[in-house]
């Protein structure tokens, strides 16, 4: 591994290596709760990432342990320091609950997104680590919790309804119901973690995955993320889907001769086209 840092940021970290971005949480002394400027600084690194060429693979964690305890988190959800009456409040004082733009980023994205959680993943951070495509967790650190019912909030999107798609109904009304702690073992016996590794391969194991995933085809890699939210994402689903077959229609001789044929001002020929059943 040979990160290289992009930017600087205040609230997180963001680096490259080898085909491989990695976006990590970094306010481990609150467990790596997120403010919006927390939210926007992911936002814009998320997006680079998915428009950068040179990038397959997106891995997002936290950083730590923290300087206080010595505890890591991946994410403990909403700063409930900046939270308001109508959201959490950023230093334009607006308040947002900007977190699902980002939920939304991930699961449009064309490329694999890899939760890696080094410790709590809880709230709003439960939530993002259920939205990415594959977890992988720490053995001895992760620990997995749903506290929103325990200060009066909801995800009532991705982050409860994925979630029972992933571990079933009765589990996941019992993680939102209860609130409890669930270990990285507990968690993937439950099918929502991938795979558990001991808290020092944690990072490599994340690469590793990574690269296996990169040196398949980058175009059905996309198609079959696309077709498993298909699903689940209803129309706009349909329409992510949908706008990837349109490229590789667009790739066609037969696409180039409608093209060709307006451009020219004649009828296109569609003679020479395929209508041979599937
Ligand atoms: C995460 C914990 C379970 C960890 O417990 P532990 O005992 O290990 O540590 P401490 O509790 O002592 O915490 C250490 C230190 O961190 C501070 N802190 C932790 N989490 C937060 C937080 N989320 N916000 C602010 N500060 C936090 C804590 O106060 C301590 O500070 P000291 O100064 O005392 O050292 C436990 O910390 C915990 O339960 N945390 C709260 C988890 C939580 O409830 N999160 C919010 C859930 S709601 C949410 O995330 C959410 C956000 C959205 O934007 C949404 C948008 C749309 C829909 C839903 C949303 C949503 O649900």
């Amino acid at each position: 591994m040979n990160w290289q840092t992009v930017k600087e940021y205040e609230d997180i970290t963001y680096k490259k290596s080898n085909g491989v971005a990695r976006v990590a949480f970094n306010r481990p002394e609150i467990r790596n709760a997120f403010r919006p400027k927390t939210v926007f600084e992911l936002y814009e690194a998320l997006s680079d990432a998915k428009e950068d060429n040179d990038i397959g693979v997106v891995l997002i964690s936290g950083e730590g342990p923290s300087p206080k305890d010595g505890k890591w988190a991946f994410c403990s959800g909403g700063d409930q320091n900046v939270r308001s009456k109508t959201g959490y409040k950023a230093d334009d004082g607006i308040a947002r609950l900007n977190i699902l733009e980002v939920q939304r980023l991930i699961r449009f994205m064309p490329k694999v997104v890899i939760a890696v959680v080094p410790g709590w993943a809880v709230g709003g951070g439960h939530s993002l680590h259920v939205v990415c495509d594959l977890t992988i967790a720490s053995e001895e650190h992760a620990i997995f919790k749903q506290t929103d019912a325990d200060v009066a909030s909801f995800d009532g999107g991705f982050g409860s309804a994925l979630l029972a798609r992933q571990v079933g109904q009765k589990r996941a009304r019992e993680i939102f119901f209860l609130g409890a702690n669930y270990s990285a073992k507990e968690a993937f016996e439950m099918g929502m973690v991938n795979k558990v590794v001991p808290h020092e391969k944690l990072e490599e194991t994340a690469y590793e995955w990574a690269q296996e995933i990169l040196a398949k085809s980058p175009t059905a890699i996309k198609m079959i993320k696309f077709a498993f939210n298909a699903i689940d994402d209803g129309m706009v689903g349909q329409q992510v889907f949908a706008g990837e077959a349109t490229r590789l229609a667009y790739m066609t001789d037969e696409a180039e001769e409608g093209r060709n044929a307006f451009l020219e001002k004649r009828k296109p020929d569609w003679d020479k086209f395929d209508r041979s059943p599937s």
